[in-house]
Protein backbone atom coordinates (compact mmCIF):
# COMPACT_ATOMS: atom_id res chain seq x y z
CA UNK A 1 0.00 0.00 0.00
CA UNK A 2 1.25 3.76 -0.68
CA UNK A 3 -0.28 7.03 -0.43
CA UNK A 4 0.08 9.70 -2.79
CA UNK A 5 -0.26 12.69 -2.29
CA UNK A 6 -0.67 15.61 -4.73
CA UNK A 7 -0.91 19.35 -3.80
CA UNK A 8 -2.43 21.49 -6.50
CA UNK A 9 -2.52 25.33 -6.62
CA UNK A 10 -5.08 26.38 -8.64
CA UNK A 11 -4.96 30.25 -9.87
CA UNK A 12 -8.90 30.26 -10.87
CA UNK A 13 -11.59 28.63 -12.29
CA UNK A 14 -11.59 26.24 -9.45
CA UNK A 15 -14.95 24.91 -10.26
CA UNK A 16 -13.77 23.53 -13.58
CA UNK A 17 -10.82 22.09 -11.98
CA UNK A 18 -13.44 20.06 -9.38
CA UNK A 19 -15.44 19.13 -12.53
CA UNK A 20 -12.06 17.58 -14.28
CA UNK A 21 -11.94 15.83 -10.94
CA UNK A 22 -15.30 14.10 -10.87
CA UNK A 23 -14.94 13.26 -14.44
CA UNK A 24 -11.14 11.71 -13.63
CA UNK A 25 -12.30 10.51 -10.44
CA UNK A 26 -14.37 7.62 -12.31
CA UNK A 27 -11.12 6.45 -14.45
CA UNK A 28 -10.30 5.86 -10.45
CA UNK A 29 -13.03 4.34 -8.98
CA UNK A 30 -12.41 1.55 -11.88
CA UNK A 31 -8.78 0.90 -11.60
CA UNK A 32 -8.26 -2.44 -9.78
CA UNK A 33 -4.79 -0.38 -8.22
CA UNK A 34 -6.59 1.74 -6.68
CA UNK A 35 -7.51 1.55 -2.36
CA UNK A 36 -9.48 5.00 -2.69
CA UNK A 37 -9.43 8.89 -3.20
CA UNK A 38 -10.33 11.94 -1.45
CA UNK A 39 -9.79 15.72 -2.84
CA UNK A 40 -9.97 18.23 -0.18
CA UNK A 41 -10.04 21.79 -0.62
CA UNK A 42 -8.26 24.62 1.54
CA UNK A 43 -10.53 25.86 3.78
CA UNK A 44 -8.59 29.25 4.31
CA UNK A 45 -6.78 29.73 1.05
CA UNK A 46 -8.77 28.97 -2.18
CA UNK A 47 -7.40 27.54 -5.08
CA UNK A 48 -4.88 25.18 -2.89
CA UNK A 49 -6.17 21.72 -2.71
CA UNK A 50 -4.47 17.95 -1.70
CA UNK A 51 -5.76 14.99 -3.69
CA UNK A 52 -4.90 11.68 -1.67
CA UNK A 53 -4.75 8.30 -3.94
CA UNK A 54 -4.38 5.10 -1.97
CA UNK A 55 -2.58 2.75 -4.81
CA UNK A 56 -1.98 -0.63 -3.70
CA UNK A 57 1.72 -0.53 -4.71
CA UNK A 58 3.89 2.28 -6.19
CA UNK A 59 4.46 -0.48 -9.09
CA UNK A 60 0.91 -0.98 -9.44
CA UNK A 61 0.59 2.75 -9.96
CA UNK A 62 3.57 3.75 -11.78
CA UNK A 63 3.43 0.45 -13.94
CA UNK A 64 -0.25 -0.82 -13.67
CA UNK A 65 -2.29 2.17 -13.54
CA UNK A 66 -0.01 4.67 -16.00
CA UNK A 67 0.36 1.56 -18.40
CA UNK A 68 -3.11 0.57 -18.37
CA UNK A 69 -6.35 1.20 -20.62
CA UNK A 70 -7.86 3.92 -18.28
CA UNK A 71 -4.54 6.43 -17.63
CA UNK A 72 -5.16 7.69 -21.48
CA UNK A 73 -8.76 9.37 -20.06
CA UNK A 74 -7.68 9.97 -16.88
CA UNK A 75 -4.60 12.32 -18.23
CA UNK A 76 -6.76 13.81 -20.71
CA UNK A 77 -8.90 15.10 -17.58
CA UNK A 78 -6.22 16.34 -15.62
CA UNK A 79 -3.72 17.23 -18.09
CA UNK A 80 -4.28 20.92 -18.09
CA UNK A 81 -3.36 21.10 -14.55
CA UNK A 82 -0.74 19.81 -14.50
CA UNK A 83 1.50 23.01 -14.51
CA UNK A 84 -0.35 23.93 -11.17
CA UNK A 85 1.50 20.87 -9.22
CA UNK A 86 3.26 21.87 -6.24
CA UNK A 87 3.92 18.78 -4.91
CA UNK A 88 3.38 14.86 -6.11
CA UNK A 89 5.11 11.93 -4.24
CA UNK A 90 4.17 8.31 -2.51
CA UNK A 91 4.15 8.64 0.99
CA UNK A 92 4.50 5.33 3.04
CA UNK A 93 1.94 4.48 6.03
CA UNK A 94 3.23 4.45 9.38
CA UNK A 95 2.08 2.08 12.84
CA UNK A 96 0.40 6.05 13.86
CA UNK A 97 -3.10 5.92 12.29
CA UNK A 98 -6.30 4.91 14.16
CA UNK A 99 -9.92 6.43 14.87
CA UNK A 100 -10.30 9.57 17.17
CA UNK A 101 -13.29 9.68 20.08
CA UNK A 102 -15.88 11.37 17.64
CA UNK A 103 -17.89 7.83 16.75
CA UNK A 104 -17.88 5.55 20.22
CA UNK A 105 -16.98 1.93 19.85
CA UNK A 106 -18.85 -0.95 19.88
CA UNK A 107 -17.54 -1.61 23.74
CA UNK A 108 -18.90 1.73 24.73
CA UNK A 109 -22.23 1.85 23.05
CA UNK A 110 -22.87 -1.61 24.64
CA UNK A 111 -22.08 -0.42 27.97
CA UNK A 112 -18.65 -1.07 28.58
CA UNK A 113 -17.38 -4.38 30.44
CA UNK A 114 -20.80 -4.75 33.00
CA UNK A 115 -22.77 -5.36 29.98
CA UNK A 116 -20.74 -7.92 28.53
CA UNK A 117 -19.89 -9.58 31.85
CA UNK A 118 -23.87 -9.90 32.00
CA UNK A 119 -24.29 -10.75 28.51
CA UNK A 120 -21.81 -14.12 28.99
CA UNK A 121 -23.52 -15.01 32.23
CA UNK A 122 -26.47 -15.19 30.80
CA UNK A 123 -25.37 -17.00 27.60
CA UNK A 124 -23.37 -19.61 29.58
CA UNK A 125 -26.35 -20.68 31.52
CA UNK A 126 -28.27 -20.75 28.29
CA UNK A 127 -25.35 -23.25 27.55
CA UNK A 128 -25.29 -25.32 30.18
CA UNK A 129 -29.32 -26.11 29.70
CA UNK A 130 -28.93 -26.49 26.19
CA UNK A 131 -28.23 -30.38 24.55
CA UNK A 132 -26.75 -29.04 21.67
CA UNK A 133 -23.46 -26.83 22.60
CA UNK A 134 -24.00 -27.80 26.36
CA UNK A 135 -21.60 -31.01 26.70
CA UNK A 136 -19.21 -29.12 24.64
CA UNK A 137 -18.97 -26.87 27.81
CA UNK A 138 -19.13 -29.66 29.97
CA UNK A 139 -16.14 -29.28 31.95
CA UNK A 140 -15.46 -25.67 31.48
CA UNK A 141 -13.57 -23.50 33.80
CA UNK A 142 -15.51 -21.94 36.13
CA UNK A 143 -14.12 -18.22 34.83
CA UNK A 144 -14.82 -19.11 31.41
CA UNK A 145 -17.74 -16.86 30.91
CA UNK A 146 -15.62 -13.68 32.56
CA UNK A 147 -12.75 -14.56 30.00
CA UNK A 148 -15.36 -14.32 26.97
CA UNK A 149 -16.62 -11.08 28.36
CA UNK A 150 -12.86 -10.01 28.33
CA UNK A 151 -12.39 -11.15 24.85
CA UNK A 152 -15.39 -9.83 23.46
CA UNK A 153 -14.97 -5.89 25.16
CA UNK A 154 -11.45 -6.11 23.63
CA UNK A 155 -12.50 -7.01 20.03
CA UNK A 156 -14.99 -4.10 20.08
CA UNK A 157 -12.72 -1.56 21.47
CA UNK A 158 -12.67 -2.03 25.08
CA UNK A 159 -9.50 -2.48 27.30
CA UNK A 160 -6.77 -5.00 25.55
CA UNK A 161 -7.07 -7.23 28.92
CA UNK A 162 -7.69 -10.79 27.41
CA UNK A 163 -4.53 -9.75 25.52
CA UNK A 164 -3.00 -8.61 28.68
CA UNK A 165 -4.26 -10.82 31.43
CA UNK A 166 -4.97 -14.16 29.43
CA UNK A 167 -2.76 -14.35 26.52
CA UNK A 168 -4.66 -13.61 23.93
CA UNK A 169 -5.48 -14.82 20.39
CA UNK A 170 -3.14 -18.10 21.09
CA UNK A 171 -4.91 -18.79 24.40
CA UNK A 172 -8.11 -18.88 22.85
CA UNK A 173 -7.37 -20.68 19.42
CA UNK A 174 -6.06 -23.41 22.18
CA UNK A 175 -9.50 -23.88 23.62
CA UNK A 176 -10.92 -24.72 20.37
CA UNK A 177 -8.26 -26.54 18.98
CA UNK A 178 -9.25 -29.84 17.86
CA UNK A 179 -12.93 -29.58 19.50
CA UNK A 180 -14.58 -30.44 15.78
CA UNK A 181 -17.47 -28.20 16.05
CA UNK A 182 -20.51 -28.47 13.68
CA UNK A 183 -22.50 -26.43 11.69
CA UNK A 184 -25.36 -27.22 14.20
CA UNK A 185 -23.18 -26.09 17.09
CA UNK A 186 -22.39 -23.29 15.29
CA UNK A 187 -25.22 -21.68 14.96
CA UNK A 188 -26.72 -22.65 18.15
CA UNK A 189 -23.98 -20.88 19.69
CA UNK A 190 -24.79 -17.67 17.59
CA UNK A 191 -29.02 -18.05 18.46
CA UNK A 192 -27.96 -18.35 22.19
CA UNK A 193 -26.15 -15.72 22.31
CA UNK A 194 -28.25 -13.39 20.23
CA UNK A 195 -30.94 -14.81 22.94
CA UNK A 196 -28.90 -13.75 25.81
CA UNK A 197 -28.05 -10.41 24.27
CA UNK A 198 -32.03 -9.56 24.38
CA UNK A 199 -32.13 -10.81 27.95
CA UNK A 200 -29.02 -8.81 28.84
CA UNK A 201 -30.61 -5.54 27.35
CA UNK A 202 -27.43 -4.67 24.70
CA UNK A 203 -28.63 -1.79 22.63
CA UNK A 204 -30.98 -3.25 19.71
CA UNK A 205 -30.46 -0.08 17.48
CA UNK A 206 -29.97 -1.96 14.07
CA UNK A 207 -26.68 -0.39 13.75
CA UNK A 208 -25.38 -2.01 16.37
CA UNK A 209 -26.89 -5.15 16.22
CA UNK A 210 -25.50 -5.45 12.70
CA UNK A 211 -22.07 -4.81 13.28
CA UNK A 212 -22.52 -7.42 16.74
CA UNK A 213 -23.91 -10.42 14.43
CA UNK A 214 -21.47 -9.33 12.15
CA UNK A 215 -18.92 -10.19 14.57
CA UNK A 216 -20.69 -13.69 15.74
CA UNK A 217 -20.86 -14.63 12.36
CA UNK A 218 -17.23 -13.96 11.74
CA UNK A 219 -15.96 -15.70 14.34
CA UNK A 220 -18.03 -18.38 15.03
CA UNK A 221 -17.28 -19.58 11.68
CA UNK A 222 -13.21 -18.60 12.28
CA UNK A 223 -13.84 -20.89 15.53
CA UNK A 224 -15.79 -23.76 13.32
CA UNK A 225 -12.91 -23.96 11.32
CA UNK A 226 -10.10 -24.09 13.18
CA UNK A 227 -11.70 -26.73 15.59
CA UNK A 228 -11.50 -29.12 12.47
CA UNK A 229 -8.89 -31.90 12.79
CA UNK A 230 -6.10 -31.12 10.32
CA UNK A 231 -6.77 -27.13 10.70
CA UNK A 232 -3.55 -24.70 9.98
CA UNK A 233 -4.74 -21.41 12.27
CA UNK A 234 -2.03 -18.60 12.16
CA UNK A 235 -0.45 -19.80 15.82
CA UNK A 236 -0.28 -15.86 16.46
CA UNK A 237 -2.42 -12.98 15.95
CA UNK A 238 -3.39 -10.07 17.72
CA UNK A 239 -7.25 -9.89 19.14
CA UNK A 240 -9.24 -8.82 16.38
CA UNK A 241 -10.99 -4.90 16.85
CA UNK A 242 -14.37 -5.16 15.32
CA UNK A 243 -15.99 -1.77 14.27
CA UNK A 244 -19.25 -0.28 13.17
CA UNK A 245 -18.25 -1.07 9.78
CA UNK A 246 -20.54 1.00 6.92
CA UNK A 247 -23.37 1.80 9.15
CA UNK A 248 -22.05 4.42 11.97
CA UNK A 249 -24.03 4.67 14.96
CA UNK A 250 -27.35 6.49 14.50
CA UNK A 251 -27.89 9.55 16.52
CA UNK A 252 -31.20 10.99 15.09
C1 LIG B 1 -17.32 -15.39 18.06
C2 LIG B 1 -17.21 -16.67 18.42
C3 LIG B 1 -16.45 -17.17 19.61
C4 LIG B 1 -15.69 -16.50 20.51
C5 LIG B 1 -15.40 -15.01 20.58
C6 LIG B 1 -15.18 -17.47 21.44
C7 LIG B 1 -14.33 -17.16 22.47
C8 LIG B 1 -13.73 -18.09 23.30
C9 LIG B 1 -12.69 -17.81 24.22
C10 LIG B 1 -12.08 -16.43 24.46
C11 LIG B 1 -12.35 -18.96 24.83
C12 LIG B 1 -11.25 -19.17 25.89
C13 LIG B 1 -11.69 -18.65 27.24
C14 LIG B 1 -10.54 -18.68 28.25
O1 LIG B 1 -9.65 -17.82 28.17
O2 LIG B 1 -10.54 -19.58 29.10
C15 LIG B 1 -13.19 -19.99 24.28
C16 LIG B 1 -13.19 -21.32 24.68
C17 LIG B 1 -14.10 -22.23 24.22
N1 LIG B 1 -14.98 -22.09 23.21
FE1 LIG B 1 -15.29 -20.43 22.13
N2 LIG B 1 -15.65 -18.71 21.11
C18 LIG B 1 -16.43 -18.58 20.00
C19 LIG B 1 -17.13 -19.57 19.35
C20 LIG B 1 -17.29 -20.84 19.85
C21 LIG B 1 -18.16 -21.83 19.32
C22 LIG B 1 -19.05 -21.62 18.08
C23 LIG B 1 -18.06 -22.92 20.11
C24 LIG B 1 -18.77 -24.23 20.00
C25 LIG B 1 -19.99 -24.35 19.56
C26 LIG B 1 -17.08 -22.63 21.13
C27 LIG B 1 -16.66 -23.50 22.12
C28 LIG B 1 -15.70 -23.24 23.05
C29 LIG B 1 -15.27 -24.18 24.08
C30 LIG B 1 -15.83 -25.59 24.28
C31 LIG B 1 -14.27 -23.57 24.81
C32 LIG B 1 -13.51 -24.16 25.99
C33 LIG B 1 -14.34 -23.97 27.25
C34 LIG B 1 -13.65 -24.54 28.51
O3 LIG B 1 -13.64 -25.76 28.65
O4 LIG B 1 -13.13 -23.73 29.32
N3 LIG B 1 -16.62 -21.37 20.93
N4 LIG B 1 -14.02 -19.44 23.35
Amino acid sequence: MTVEYIRYRIPDDTGAFEQAYTRAAELLARAPQCVDYELSRCADEPGAYILRITWTSPEDHLTGFRGGDLFPAFLAEIRPYIAAIEEMRHYEPTPVRGAGGAIPTLYEWAGGTAAFEQLTGLFYAKVAADDVIGPLFAHMDQGHPRFVAMWLAEVFGGPARYTGERGGYPHMLGHHRGLAITEPQRRRWVNLLLDAADEAGLPDDPEFRAAFTGYLEWGTRLALANSQPGATPPADAPVPHWGWGVAPPYRG
